[in-house]
Parts: structure tokens; C-alpha cells; sequence
């Protein structure tokens, strides 16, 4: 099976053929058919945490496909079934993260494509208890981004604890952040998106954002205090300066949600307006496996729209550079032989 490889960091990905894999107690394999490219898989190639993956690895964590062949103890999923692999690949289910509902903080987990191979490969196995039935109707083209992009950003507003009338800042309108801006509206607020090329910012008023601010020509933080400041901005842009900017446009009682996470990244926050204002600074990972069934469900209901652009496998390093150099609509997907 073909698969794409990171044999070192900051290298590009080698297209390999390797061989079959079966599933071990607990696991499925599935046929992979689409696989989307996330920021973070960029990371992972590059090395760019403190914790590092172990090379050679597959990335992605937005695998989508059919269950093929299921191992042993596993009962509630069936060939053929179409599942999606998110990022928490496997978590303890007896800490006291995982038993209160975060499981996303449980210690012993294990990452899809970081931790254990992932997604960007024609094969793949999964812990079944985390492999996500995909609804009826949602294509694996759809369910992929929703599997990362998705599920991390409808978590993110779930933190900031979103309420309609509300203003919400969305920095940084890519994979995650088109997402962002629908979940936001759902939510019932009023959206400020906030990014750095003109393509971006359309699709993020096609998208339902009441306020565009492009960071290039406008101060950030003014243009949201003469908005009333946000209840919460949602830092979504690799970038550490975007993480201040969005913290600057806060109003009293204002949460800073950080998702992104930059190589090195470190935000320099102002402790007088931080004490003063009363603001809180709050770190997002993922989301749980009931936030991505409640994800695929607004998907299925019609209530979102995923912008993707699907590209062979073969594209990797190309589809890369291209996210980095931000002329990627919202997110690419790598067609894994869909047959479509
Ligand atoms: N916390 C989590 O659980 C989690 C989950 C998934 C991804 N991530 C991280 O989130 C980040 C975003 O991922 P993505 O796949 O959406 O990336 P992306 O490259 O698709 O999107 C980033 C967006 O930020 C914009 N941007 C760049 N500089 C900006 C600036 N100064 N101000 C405003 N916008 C700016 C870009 O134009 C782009 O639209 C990555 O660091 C990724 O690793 C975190
Ligand atoms: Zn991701
Ligand atoms: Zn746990």
C-alpha cells in the first residue's frame, strides 16, 4: 500500500509502497479514501514541538474510509462501515481527564499520525472505540476536514462558551478557521474574521462573517474595541504576533482561545490590561469523540459547508508549500482512490 512518509524533519515526504498491516485486539484497518492536510502535519514533518514524533511516520489525522477488516474484540463496527481516524487516536478511558468528560487531556493518549501512523496513506489502523461512524450521506471528502478542522474549532467555541449577541473573533480563516466562522454563527454571534490575503477574507464573507479585518492594513485590536471588543477571539493563525493582536481587541471579561500553535510559539501579553480587564487565556486541543459525532451531525443537517480542494496523494510536498504559502482556499484533501 502506498503511503506518504516523513523520513526526517523538515525534509519532504517520500511516496512509499509498504506493507500490509493488520489489526491488532481492539483495532480496524481501513481502506483509506480521503485523508485531509492539516497545518499540524506540517508541524509533525518539520519537528517544530517541544514533543516530537518519531520518524519515519504517515501523518494525517483527517483519515476517512471503509472498514476493511476489523481485529480481535471488536463488535460494534462492521466491514465496510465508513469511519473517520481524528487526532486522539486512543486515550486511557480511567483517568480523571477521560472520566470527566476531557479526554482530549488524558495523558496516556495516543495521536493519529504523530504518535502512530496516520492517514495520508491508502491503509491505516484504528482504535475501533475512537474510529467515528461518518453519516450517511457526509462524502469522506466532507467528513475529513470536519475530523480535525472541524471538531477543534466547534470545541474551541464550546470553551469560550459562546453565546448568541455575542461578538467573536476568528484569526486566522484557513482549515480550521472557515469552520470556525460557521460554527460561530450557528452559535448565534456576531463574527469578526481577521487573516492576511484577500481570498481568505472573501470566502470568510461568503461564509457568514459580519466584519473582515485584514490584518495588513488595519489594526487588529482597534477595529474590534470600535466594535465593543470581542467576548472571545479565537486564535487560529500561525502566527505569534496574531495571537497579541487578537488578545488587543478583547473587551472586559474577554477570552483568548489559543488553537494554533506556532514553532516556538510564545505570546507577550500585557499584565496591567490582562488584571485590569479581567481577560482569561485559555489552551484548546481537538475535541472529544462526542463533539466530532455532534460535528458530523450538523454536517449531515446541512448546517455547514466544508471548502476543500482534492488533490492525489502524489501532491504532498507541493499541497505543503502551498498551505504555507497561504494560497490554499480553506483546506486540501488527498484522494486516496475514492473511485470517484
Ligand atoms: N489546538 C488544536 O487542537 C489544533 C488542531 C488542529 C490544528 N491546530 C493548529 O492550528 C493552526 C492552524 O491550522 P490550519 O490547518 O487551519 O492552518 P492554515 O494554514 O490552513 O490556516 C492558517 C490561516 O492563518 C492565516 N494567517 C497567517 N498569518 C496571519 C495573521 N497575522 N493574522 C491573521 N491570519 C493570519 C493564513 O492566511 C491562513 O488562512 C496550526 O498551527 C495547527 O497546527 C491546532
Ligand atoms: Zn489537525
Ligand atoms: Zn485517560
Amino acid at each position: 500500500m502506498k503511503a506518504a512518509v516523513v523520513r526526517a524533519f523538515g525534509e519532504p515526504l517520500v511516496i512509499e509502497e509498504r506493507p500490509d498491516i493488520e489489526p491488532g485486539p481492539g483495532q480496524v484497518r481501513v481502506r483509506v479514501e480521503a485523508s485531509g492536510l492539516c497545518h499540524t502535519d506540517i508541524h509533525a514533518a518539520r519537528g517544530d514541538w517541544p514533543v516530537k514524533p518519531d520518524p519515519p511516520f504517515v501523518p494525517g489525522h483527517e483519515g476517512v474510509g471503509l472498514v476493511e477488516a476489523l481485529g480481535v474484540g471488536v463488535t460494534h463496527l462492521s466491514v465496510g462501515q465508513r469511519v473517520a481516524v481524528p487526532w486522539l487516536g486512543k486515550a486511557c478511558g480511567r483517568c480523571e481527564h477521560c472520566l470527566s468528560g476531557w479526554e482530549t487531556l488524558c495523558e496516556q493518549q495516543v495521536n493519529t499520525g504523530y504518535g502512530c501512523d496516520g492517514g495520508h496513506a491508502e491503509k491505516m489502523l484504528a482504535w475501533a472505540d475512537f474510529a467515528q461512524p461518518v453519516p450517511d450521506g457526509v462524502s469522506p471528502f466532507d467528513a475529513a476536514p470536519l475530523t480535525c478542522a472541524g471538531v477543534t474549532t466547534y470545541k474551541a467555541l464550546k470553551v469560550a462558551d459562546v453565546k448568541p449577541a455575542q461578538l467573536v473573533a476568528v484569526s486566522g480563516v484557513g482549515g480550521l478557521g472557515h469552520l470556525a466562522v460557521q460554527y460561530a454563527k450557528i452559535a448565534g454571534a456576531t463574527v469578526a474574521a481577521i487573516d492576511v490575503t484577500d481570498e481568505k477574507l472573501r470566502l470568510a464573507a461568503e461564509l457568514g462573517a459580519d466584519i473582515v479585518i485584514d490584518a495588513r492594513k488595519e489594526n487588529v485590536g482597534e477595529v474590534l474595541k470600535r466594535h465593543g471588543g470581542a467576548h472571545a477571539a479565537i486564535a487560529l493563525a500561525v502566527n505569534d504576533a496574531a495571537f497579541e493582536a487578537a488578545n488587543s481587541g478583547l473587551r472586559r471579561g474577554g477570552k483568548l482561545v489559543m488553537v494554533a500553535l506556532p514553532a516556538h510559539g510564545t505570546v507577550r501579553l500585557p499584565i496591567f490590561d490582562t488584571v485590569l480587564n479581567g481577560t482569561s487565556v485559555i489552551g484548546s486541543i481537538v475535541g472529544t469523540r462526542q463533539d466530532l459525532a455532534e460535528v458530523f451531525r450538523l454536517h449531515a443537517a446541512g448546517r455547514t459547508r466544508v471548502v476543500s480542494e482534492i488533490r492525489p496523494l502524489e501532491s504532498v510536498n507541493e499541497s505543503i508549500d502551498a498551505v504555507l504559502r497561504g494560497e490554499v482556499e480553506a483546506r486540501i484533501v488527498f484522494d486516496l482512490g475514492s473511485g470517484r
